[in-house]
């Protein structure tokens, strides 16, 4: 049965500029925004709290299937508490992005997650940001997209970010974390990182942010007449 609520999605790897174009394109629609990197993000922050191993599924599946989050919308953003805590910013760092990206490796786990991803898709529309947006969590989207550009432009990004934010970090390592995380991500066996079949490619390494969004929404435009 066809849905009513109209939903776009945006995949693609770490730092192609996803997260920046959904709040762009939110901002624009009107629209609500499902980040759900960030719901690993919060998983993965959760297991180290209750100090649970990546690769222990059995204890992660229930973590998964109760994890006690809140998206509060804010002004310009929103909000994440985990258990009581704010974790809007602690779920950043690379460390916990790495324990994301081995936990999603897990089936069983990413299944837990599935129904609480597919509730934000709400009047009057959605815009879901992460790996398998199109493929897997809401294959009939009415647009799909994914989002690339080359690593080193992705890290040269996160460097300019975090060094933006005071943080002392490397190029090189951030490449590296980049790097792995993509492996992990395109090569692992449930819902890889691909584009859907039906995906609009953008390629944004020699793009900024707004040349990126007015292609999208060109197409947006059209497709949404
Ligand atoms: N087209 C672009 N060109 C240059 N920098 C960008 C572009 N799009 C986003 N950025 C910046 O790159 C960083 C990563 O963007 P983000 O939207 O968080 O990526 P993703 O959600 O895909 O990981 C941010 O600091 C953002 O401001
Ligand atoms: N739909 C999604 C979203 C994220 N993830 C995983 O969660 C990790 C963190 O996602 P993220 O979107 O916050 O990462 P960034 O693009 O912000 O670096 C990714 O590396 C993926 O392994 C996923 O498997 N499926």
């Amino acid at each position: 049965m066809e849905h009513s609520v109209p939903v776009i999605t945006i995949d693609g790897p770490s730092g192609a500029g996803k997260g920046t174009v959904c709040r762009l394109l939110a901002d624009k629609l009107g629209w609500e925004i499902l980040d759900s990197g960030a719901i690993y993000r919060v998983l993965a922050l959760a297991s180290i709290h209750h100090q649970i191993e990546p690769s222990d599924e059995e204890s992660l599946i229930p973590l998964a299937a109760h994890l006690d989050v809140q998206f509060v919308a804010e002004q310009n953003a929103s909000k994440i508490i985990l258990e009581g805590e704010e974790v809007t910013h602690s779920i950043r760092n690379e460390e916990v992005g790495g324990v994301a990206s081995k936990i999603a490796a897990l089936p069983r786990v990413r299944e837990a997650l599935l129904r609480r991803q597919r509730a934000f898709r709400q009047s009057p529309g959605l815009i879901a940001d992460g790996r398998d947006m199109g493929t897997v969590v809401f294959p009939d989207a009415t647009i799909k997209v994914f989002l690339t550009a080359s690593a080193e432009e992705r890290a040269n990004r996160r460097f300019k970010e975090l060094q933006g934010k005071g943080h002392d970090v490397k190029i090189g390592d951030l490449l590296s974390d980049i790097q792995a995380r993509d492996e992990r991500d395109m090569n692992r066996s449930v819902a890889p990182l691909v584009p859907a079949e039906d995906a609009i490619s953008i390629d944004s390494t020699n793009l900024n942010a707004h040349q990126v969004f007015e292609q999208l929404l060109e197409v947006v435009e059209s497709k949404l007449k």
